[in-house]
């Protein structure tokens, strides 16, 4: 197996790191790819109110979900946990333990690459990878990497050096998107979830009431709590939840609000469910003790109206979307069937289903209400009482 191996300060990681990291793993033929952010990098000082080691991960896991090969990238906390400086050496040594038969390649860009006989332990580092050497902005070019490739032949012989241009390049430092960030600018060289993540806690000066986001922001803050895999599905949902409320005269902007938030806890397991549930008070039946699906529901409420301060109305709509409940709110039904229908949605009599929802709103939930019960009935699964009560109500 051939495994890149792309360490960084991450502070923070940028759409440079990963235009590099796509590029390179396609170049390279690589089967996997580890990120792995540095816990005290050895040749500069985190600069005072850094994020935590804790947040530079979670902010790399979010960039690396963005480079689009799944499981294919990793991000370990191997740095982050060793105490002292994180030199790659080390890095290298476990990393070859745990990997003895496979292609190690160290990934760098240009200004790595030319001080690399400075590290600590260079031979070493040689000796145990491959060296993939690429270029940070357009001007790096090969006649910059040729004399340093020269150098490290002649004085380490067991040196493997692959040097590259990356078409597209960003020309970006996270020193540069620091400040910019300070200054209310920066965006444009984050991955939305990145960006929304710095904004929710509060990162490099960024200082964004959370309770006063213009949707330009509460997009990616909501992006942030999301898998990857989720990130169409919520955007979807904003999207049709746009043309139900426009159709039946919802209100939009809510409607978005409540779109955007509707799963933000839907990442949380069982006993993280548990404990939001207890620390908002919030009393579940004895089916929702055990249905992790009907919890973020009303977790992902708690969280809207405490951390992004919703109304109650855009409050309820999501509280309710998973379930239904008998006499919703025109913003509820929206909600409820934005989620159900959004564009990336595929199941049989999806089709049918929107067209229904657009012809005769009531007509739409009481088929949504009707295909849950059903599916939920043939799985075998019990079906919550809200649901039948709110199929009960339409039917008349
Ligand atoms: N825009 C970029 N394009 C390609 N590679 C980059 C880019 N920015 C950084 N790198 C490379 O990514 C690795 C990790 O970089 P790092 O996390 O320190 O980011 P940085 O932008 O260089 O940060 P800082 O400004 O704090 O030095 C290094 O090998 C670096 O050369
Ligand atoms: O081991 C060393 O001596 C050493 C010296 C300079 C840089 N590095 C590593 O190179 C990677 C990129 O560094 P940076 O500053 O661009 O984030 C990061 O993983 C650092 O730990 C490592």
């Amino acid at each position: 197996m051939k495994i890149g191996i792309y360490g960084g300060t991450f502070n923070p990681p940028h759409l440079g790191h990963i235009t590099a990291a796509r590029t390179v793993f396609e170049l390279l033929k690589l089967d996997q790819l580890l990120l792995i952010p540095a816990g005290m990098p050895p040749h500069k000082d985190l600069p005072a109110g850094s994020p935590t080691p804790d947040q530079r991960l979670e902010m790399t896991r979010l960039a690396g979900e963005q480079i689009g090969l799944g499981d294919r990238v990793q991000v370990l906390d191997m740095e982050l946990r060793r105490e002292g400086r994180s030199f790659t050496s080390d890095t290298l040594r476990q990393l070859r333990e745990e990997h003895p038969d496979d292609e190690l390649w160290l990934l760098m860009g240009t200004d790595m690459f030319l001080t690399l006989q400075h590290w600590h332990e260079p031979e070493k580092i040689l000796s145990l990878a491959g060296i993939a050497a690429f270029g940070r902005t357009e001007a790096d070019t090969e006649e910059l990497f040729s004399v340093q490739r020269d150098y490290l032949y002649r004085t380490y012989p067991q040196a493997q050096i692959f040097t590259m241009t990356i078409p597209g390049v960003m020309d970006i430092s996270s020193t540069e998107l620091r400040e910019q960030l300070a200054q209310k600018g920066g965006s444009k060289w984050l991955a939305p979830a990145v960006y929304g993540y710095i904004l929710r806690e509060h990162l490099y000066q960024t200082h964004v009431d959370l309770r006063h986001l213009p949707l330009s922001q509460l997009r990616p803050v909501a992006l942030s709590y999301l898998k990857y895999k989720r990130i169409p599905h919520v955007l979807g949902t904003e999207q049709e939840a746009i043309r139900l409320a426009e159709r039946y005269g919802a209100d939009v902007q809510k409607a978005r609000v409540a779109a955007l938030l509707h799963d933000c806890t839907k990442k949380l397991n069982m006993e993280e469910q548990l404990a939001l549930c207890k620390r908002y008070g919030i009393e579940l039946d004895e089916l929702e003790k055990e249905a992790l699906k009907l919890l973020h529901a009303k977790t992902g409420a708690a969280i809207a109206r405490d951390v992004f301060g919703v109304d109650e109305e855009i409050y309820q709509a999501i509280w309710w979307h998973t379930t239904g409940h008998a006499g919703m709110t025109a913003l509820e039904k929206v909600m409820y069937l934005a989620d159900y229908i959004e564009p990336s949605r595929d199941f049989p009599g999806v089709e049918e289903l929107r067209h229904v929802c657009y012809e005769d709103l009531d007509k739409g939930l009481l088929m949504g209400l009707e295909m849950t019960i059903q599916e939920m009935t043939a799985m075998g699964n019990p079906v919550h009482r809200a649901t039948i009560e709110a199929r009960d109500a339409l039917k008349g």
